[in-house]
């Protein structure tokens, strides 16, 4: 009898022995430690694997920033085996005062943060000394596995980020030319329609370069000793990240990234785990949320735009309002929560001449935090404008909105090209090659389109949307990908 349980881990089981060993195996309940990047979309992300862990029986510790658990409490399904474990950011000078998540720091100085996150290291060490774990799943904290090495743990590079944006996004230390960077790099998956703009490349090329030779407070040299280095640049982290541990997971499924995750696994020479759609739980209403989705019930189903731009994006001014505009011009009622743009203390002050008058009762650019997770939900929502972020967007694919795409940074231009171009699940709004703005036409055009337009291309989207759908909501495939994947890891023990 063949069974395949998961990309490249075929065994052949001709005998009750080996299947015996396989059951002990995984009756084994294993311990993790979970220590993800301080941004909202990787917090959210360790947070869903912990319960398909914890729903097996095994015992999760996940490290987080002190004053955000009220915003991950929520997402805990299994209290009694998922614990939290705060551990404060130090401040670092050039860090906003109280700064925890990437929420609180402009992008550009992000590397602050990760510095601020090395000095963690002694706290994360006396975590894994007090705990004993069978894993420790890290982010960018690239001094985890020499770390967990001294204890004798296993280490997994659980990436937020999709294998088709790093395996496009992480040439090596030697930084790319915006020209180069325009294109895939060698060896990547043929049929990818995946390339960047150059306004993309310019983005994406200076944030590699971001922390080079900056002087820090972290302490120690390279990784390997234990310790971290404090001038170490994102890319150099972001390589070391990916090359120390004893493999790599990643929230995806083969047939939808099976070529990238399969160069992936080829430039880092490490084993590449999936964990597959890691669907979000449920998550329950709060006051909050039951005036928003009272408020969405005015409407007809499927005709609501729910807009939002994940717990970093601040944009520029007039971006801002050709966005709100563009969610106007398109007659559908809409609910935009967004976070006041760069120019602005306040939504209301940003808002162009006359908005809040033209569409009381009909629109709604709520400042601040809404649970996406419910908002996407509700039979009202019929078309998600999304920055394509990770999360957001696996949280929209298992619900029945339309999707148009916007991203802003970094890995949201890849995952906007794999929606919007392998899977055709979505459209991207037009941007301005040379600067990558876009127009309040260009909005309104882009959810048209995926909303009510009868062309050949409309219809393709919508169809494409719904199988896509199913196939990840299908019986049976997010267990099978995380059974795999806990095979996969008692293997490595
Ligand atoms: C992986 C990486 O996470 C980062 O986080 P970011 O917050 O921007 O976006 P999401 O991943 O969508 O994560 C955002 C998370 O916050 C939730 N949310 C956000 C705003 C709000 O008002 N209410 C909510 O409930 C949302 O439901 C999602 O779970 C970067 O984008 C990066 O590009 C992305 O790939």
């Amino acid at each position: 009898m063949s069974r395949s349980r998961g990309r490249g881990f075929r065994i052949l089981i001709d005998d009750r022995k080996e299947l015996m060993k396989e059951d002990k195996m995984e009756d084994k309940k294993l311990t993790f430690i979970m220590y993800p990047w301080y941004a909202m979309g990787h917090l959210t992300s360790f947070l869903h694997l912990s319960n398909k862990l914890a729903h097996r029986g095994h015992k999760i510790f996940v490290v987080h920033p002190t004053n955000t658990l009220s915003k991950l409490e929520k997402f805990n399904r299994y209290p009694e085996l998922i614990n939290f474990k705060s551990v404060t950011v130090p401040h670092v000078d050039g860090l906003p005062l109280g700064a925890e998540t990437t929420s609180d720091v402009p992008i550009f100085n992000q590397n602050l943060l990760c510095q601020a996150l090395d000095i963690t290291l002694p706290k994360i060490e006396s975590l894994i000394q007090e705990i004993k774990p069978h894993f420790i799943f890290y982010d960018f904290a690239y001094w985890v596995p020499s770390i967990a090495r001294k204890y004798k743990v296993k280490s997994v590079h659980y990436c937020s980020i999709a294998p088709s944006s790093v395996g496009y996004l992480m040439r090596g230390e030697n930084s790319s030319s915006e020209a180069e960077m325009m294109e895939p790099p060698p060896g990547f998956p043929v049929d990818s329609s995946i390339k960047l703009h150059k306004h993309e490349a310019r983005l994406i090329v200076a944030l590699h370069s971001m922390g080079k030779n900056s002087s820090s407070s972290g302490s120690g040299s390279g990784s390997g000793s234990g310790s971290c280095s404090g001038s170490v640049s994102f890319t150099q982290r972001l390589l070391l990240a990916f090359q120390d541990g004893d493999a790599i997971a990643f929230k995806t499924t083969r047939e939808i990234e099976g070529p990238y995750c399969e160069f992936v696994e080829h430039k880092f020479k490490k084993p590449v785990v999936l964990a597959g759609p890691v669907l979000p739980e449920p998550i329950e209403t709060s006051n909050t949320e039951e005036k928003w989705s009272k408020w969405l019930e005015k409407f007809l189903e499927k005709t609501v735009i729910l807009c939002a731009f994940g717990s970093e994006c601040n944009l520029k001014k007039d971006q801002f309002q050709e966005l709100v505009l563009g969610l106007e011009l398109t007659g559908y009622p809409f609910f935009a929560a967004l976070k006041p743009p760069i120019e602005a203390e306040t939504i209301e002050e940003a808002l162009p001449e006359g908005f809040k008058e033209r569409t009381q009762g009909k629109g709604i650019v709520h400042s601040g935090w809404a649970e996406q997770q419910l908002m996407l939900s509700h039979p009202s929502v019929g078309c998600f404008v999304t920055h394509c972020g990770g999360n957001s967007l696996s949280e929209a694919m298992i619900n029945e909105c339309q999707l148009v795409l916007v991203p802003n940074f970094g890995d949201q231009f890849i995952n906007s090209r794999l929606f919007g171009g392998d899977l055709k699940v979505g459209v991207e709004v037009e941007r301005n090659e040379e600067n990558g703005s876009f127009t309040k036409d260009g909005v309104s055009k882009a959810i048209k389109m995926v909303m009510n337009d009868e062309s050949e291309e409309g219809r393709k989207i919508r169809a494409n949307r719904a199988k896509w759908r199913e196939f990840l909501l299908s019986k049976g495939l997010e267990d099978s990908y995380i059974d795999a994947l806990i095979r996969k890891l008692q293997c490595l023990l």
